[in-house]
């Protein structure tokens, strides 16, 4: 995408939160967005944003100049009415309002939080995966009202869902339906935002539960690897049967999961076929040449070791995925591990490359 000198206004809501911190670095010097407008809890309103992330900023980047001064603003759409585009960052408690309050006004929100993923007016949208969900936009806009002609809601998937959904997309596209697919997953601290769990409850442990994770793994997933019908007014969802065990691990940024599957069609594929199938994979928003889309949308590893969550979650500023340990499994078919960066790819990252896409589609004019 060239850059364009008539950059659209963007609002962050929940722009102090984890989430939030890495929407501002991805935002600060975007060639397509510029930041407009910051919101958060009334905490925070009225302050500047230096002063709302005083002791709470975790990035080992300093706050951007030009953000730091900007007044921090109660999240109602009259604050934002000048933004074109919102990214939300917001707890599921706030956003389950605040959200439809924003797209009633007609404003265009890509939303991190889980309250509208499963409404089947809304896309649930992995950017290296199902960017062609996009198209239910204008479905949601004539459903809900005549005057909603810019408004809309976009999601993007919980961080756990978002790490293995490219390479089980790359392999239902090269070798046809899965199966069964069983997840079990070793998901990073910054995932419970801030201040997130005790020192005291992670430190020297491992806690094997997550609360409605693996629900939200198991239902996303059909959701994004299903496909949207012809007229664009539903998705279908994607058959295979998906189990999760989720744990919270003693790692700060990265998820990792281990993944075993098996193929409808008979015989699976080998090894080599499954690596290159991943290797090979491309997206939409690679196509589009979209500025936060990775040169590689899944990066194969070889060492037997890798990849892990300190030496690979910045690869690519945590853009793509990545799989190693790629070997048969005796129960199903394939298995391999996965590892994402959970508040990059897994939230601020899929929401700024989804409307990089939304932007390039026409969705956002
Ligand atoms: N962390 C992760 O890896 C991922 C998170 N998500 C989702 O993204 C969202 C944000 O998560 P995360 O950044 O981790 O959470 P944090 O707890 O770190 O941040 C929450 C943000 O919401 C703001 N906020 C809280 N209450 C209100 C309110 N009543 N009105 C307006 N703003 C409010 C906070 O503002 P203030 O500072 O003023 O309190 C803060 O900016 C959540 O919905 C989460 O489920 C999704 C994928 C991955
Ligand atoms: N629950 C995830 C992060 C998260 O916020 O998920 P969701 O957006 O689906 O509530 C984790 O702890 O790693």
């Amino acid at each position: 995408m060239a850059p364009s000198t008539n950059k659209l206004n963007v609002g962050i809501l929940g722009a102090t939160g984890t989430v939030g911190q890495r929407f501002i670095l991805l935002l600060a010097e975007h060639p397509n967005f510029t930041i407009h407008t910051l919101g958060a809890s009334s905490s925070s309103t009225g302050k500047t944003y230096k002063e709302a992330v005083l002791g709470r900023w975790k990035q080992s980047r300093a706050v951007p100049a030009h953000v730091a001064d900007q007044e921090m603003k109660e999240c109602v759409a009259k604050n934002f009415a000048q933004c074109d585009v919102v990214f939300s960052g917001l707890d599921s408690g706030p956003a389950s309002t605040v959200e439809p309050e924003f797209r009633s006004a007609n404003l265009r929100v890509f939303s991190n939080a889980r309250n509208y993923r499963m409404d089947p007016l809304c896309p649930l949208v992995v950017p290296l995966v199902n960017t062609s969900h996009l198209d239910l936009i204008p479905h949601q806009r004539a459903s809900l009202s005549p005057q909603l002609n810019q408004g809309f809601i976009v999601c993007n998937a919980n961080c756990s869902t978002t790490g293995i959904m490219p390479p089980l997309k790359a392999l239902m596209d090269a070798f046809g339906p899965l199966d069964k697919v069983l997840v079990s997953t070793l998901q990073a601290i910054s995932g419970a935002g801030y201040p997130g769990l005790s020192a005291f409850d992670v430190h020297d442990n491992v806690v094997p539960y997550i609360g409605s994770e693996e629900e939200k793994i198991e239902s996303e997933s059909k959701k994004i690897l299903g496909s949207i019908n012809g007229p664009k007014t539903a998705f279908d969802e994607a058959q295979c049967t998906i189990s999760a065990a989720c744990n919270r691990v003693p790692v700060l940024d990265g998820h990792m999961e281990c993944v075993s599957l098996s193929f409808q069609r008979r015989p699976p594929p080998s090894v080599e076929d499954v690596k290159r199938a991943l290797h090979d994979f491309r997206c939409e928003a690679q196509e589009l040449g979209c500025h936060s889309a990775p040169a590689q949308a899944i990066t194969v590893h070889e060492e037997v070791d890798r990849p892990q969550p300190r030496l690979d979650r910045d690869h690519q500023n945590g853009s793509g995925v990545n799989v190693g340990r790629v070997r048969p499994c005796p129960v199903l078919d394939i298995k391999f591990v996965v590892l994402s960066n959970n508040v990059m790819i897994g939230a601020a990252t899929s929401s700024v490359m989804n409307a990089e896409v939304a932007l390039a589609k026409g969705y956002l004019s």
